[in-house]
């Protein structure tokens, strides 16, 4: 299915939804009157036609896991998990600390304190799936054509001439986003550095004009470029994931950070209990690690039960270099006895030449570094295709690991929840859309027929002539009428995503390039790690089947 269809369904699966729950296996079932069926559930609104209750079913909905590309869990021999934005999630205070930490570390770096004091951090302003242009100073977000659809330069929005002229090139100049000029946000972290960035290149360009400034500290802005504004953003923000100004505040008080899930021990028991090893991979260290499981966990921090949950825990993974074939560090034991996470050189024979059950029992189950190769070895995998892994991060997590290792892969994506609830809520809107669409058709098609009736008939009379320009005048004004009013539709829909950026998934109506890539990448994706607890260890994923613009009925 292209990605548009895909993601257009994505608002009219209720149906689907409740298939799946009758057996944990359908997820391709359809519905063949699914318009009929949203008609009606206007009138009652009380239960579908396998009698679910709709309300249910909505909630229900935001916590689905959704299938792209078929994953029969059979086969899958051992279950993997990111931790930070993946088993655990955070909330807005967690992000507070990165946001202030780095402008402190700006100022120390000579940013004008008077401008970067009145930095905030909107937890909306930006969202994932962006790009940040470093060159230009600018946000934007591009279709999965790489056609950019929107774009700010700092906080203010370009205008549609500024944007075409910028971004819209032409044949070989069409710029594509990739490479050391651009940075895609890819994870929840980085919605800092675009923060950061966006009211840096806004101080840049109000300098000449801010009275709070003295000479120096407008020197100072003036003389920088966005390029590296960017960089001295992404160091200060770097910084405060090393230095405590992060960590050892979530240490003091996990429980004001991290969001407690309860679905989450039972999930991972879940998978043990149905015959996965189950594992961890991620790139915190140790000690961090150990706070948040904890915390996730219900104990202290010097409870090591949590540890039970996994056959093997590898931290300070530094992917994506784990993921690749190159990967050249050592693996490090850690003891666990104390919080810090004391490392060791192993000295005895490597997993490849003693096996991993001598291994493991030799070493413990917790380890720093290493690479993928020690990784399968670890988990006696034949190949990566016996591996889910569990992550949130788009690149790190999924786009590597799928393309490079050929592991399955599941993107956590926190943001579907709202989307869904949103999707959901526009159904009617929705329709107004598509009535819209037919609309600007129609009287486009009738334009056209009336031309080329023209066209054949060589010799028109003056009244001729003048019937058919008032016929064309009239399909013309029909079809300016219908265009106006499918704009004022589609942006109110975008709206009710976000006032500025509209769906994650999409760029106007195209899919997004993040929406390309979580169906590329991600064979599963959901909105929480533990959601995978609302289906059997066993099941078997299948997507839907792929449909063209030219399939005359199902496939
Ligand atoms: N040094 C930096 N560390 C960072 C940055 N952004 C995030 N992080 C840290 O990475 C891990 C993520 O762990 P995972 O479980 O998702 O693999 C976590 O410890 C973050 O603090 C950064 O910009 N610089
Ligand atoms: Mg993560």
């Amino acid at each position: 299915m292209p990605v548009a269809t895909r993601m257009e369904s994505l608002a009219q699966r209720r149906g689907v939804v409740c298939a799946t729950q009758v057996s944990a296996s359908s997820s391709s079932v359809r519905l063949d009157n699914e318009e009929e069926e949203e008609e009606e559930e206007e009138e009652e609104c009380e239960t579908d036609e396998y009698g679910f209750e709709l309300e249910e079913c909505e909630e229900e909905l935001e916590r689905q896991i959704f299938c792209n590309r078929e994953l029969n869990m059979n086969q899958i021999k051992a279950v993997g998990f990111d931790m930070d934005y993946t088993l655990a999630q955070y909330n807005v205070e967690f992000d507070l600390l990165a946001f202030e930490g780095a402008k402190e570390k700006l100022i120390g770096m000579g940013y004008p304190a008077a401008a970067v004091l009145g930095f905030s951090f909107d937890p909306n302003a930006h969202r994932r799936g962006l790009v940040i242009d470093k060159i230009r100073g600018n946000v934007i977000k591009v279709d999965r054509h790489k056609y950019c659809k929107a774009a700010y330069h700092g906080t203010r929005e370009l205008t549609a001439e500024e944007r075409k002229r910028i971004y819209v090139g032409v044949a070989d100049e069409t710029p594509t986003f990739t490479g050391d000029d651009y940075v895609n946000v890819d994870s929840l972290f980085q919605l800092i550095d675009a923060s950061l960035f966006a009211q840096i290149v806004d101080a840049i360009e109000a300098a000449p004009d801010d009275a709070r400034l003295g000479a120096e500290d407008r020197a100072f802005l003036l003389a920088k470029p966005f390029r590296e504004a960017y960089t001295n953003v992404r160091h200060a923000v770097d910084l405060c994931h090393h230095d405590g100004v992060i960590k050892d505040r979530v240490a003091e008080d996990p429980g004001k950070y991290i969001l407690p899930d309860p679905d989450l021990v039972p999930m991972l028991r879940n998978f043990k209990q149905a015959g996965k090893q189950v594992f961890c991979l991620t790139n915190s260290l140790f000690d961090y690690t150990n706070v948040v499981m904890n915390f996730l966990t219900g104990s202290d921090v010097d409870g090591r039960e949590w540890l039970d949950l996994f056959d093997l825990v590898i931290v300070g993974a530094a992917k994506p270099a784990f993921l690749s074939p190159d990967a050249r560090r050592d693996l490090l034991r850690v003891d666990v006895t104390t919080n810090r996470g004391t490392l060791h050189n192993l000295c005895g024979a490597p997993v490849f030449e003693v096996g991993a059950d001598a291994f493991l029992e030799r070493e413990g189950k917790v380890f720093q570094g290493g690479g993928y190769k020690a990784l399968h070895a670890l988990l006696q995998l034949e190949s990566g295709s016996q591996l889910l892994y569990v992550g949130d991060h788009i690149f790190s997590d999924v786009l590597r690991s799928k393309r490079s290792l050929g592991w399955r892969t599941a993107l956590v994506v926190p943001e579907l929840e709202d989307e869904i609830r949103v999707a959901l809520s526009l159904k009617k809107l929705n329709r107004d859309v598509d009535r819209r669409i037919a609309e600007c058709d129609a009287a486009e098609t009738l334009a056209d027929e009336i031309r080329r009736a023209a066209l054949v008939k060589h010799h028109l009379d003056d009244q001729d002539k003048r019937r058919q320009d008032a016929l064309l005048n009239e399909a013309e004004i029909r079809k300016n009428q219908a265009r106006d009013a499918l704009r004022v539709a589609r942006a109110h829909a975008h709206s009710e995503f976000h006032e500025e950026w509209g769906s994650i998934f999409r760029a106007g109506h195209i899919a997004s390039r993040f929406a390309k890539q979580v169906v590329d990448y991600a064979c599963i994706y959901t909105s929480r790690a533990s959601n995978l607890l609302r289906t059997s260890p066993y099941r078997h994923f299948r997507p839907h089947a792929d449909s063209l613009p030219h399939d005359v009925g199902g496939v």
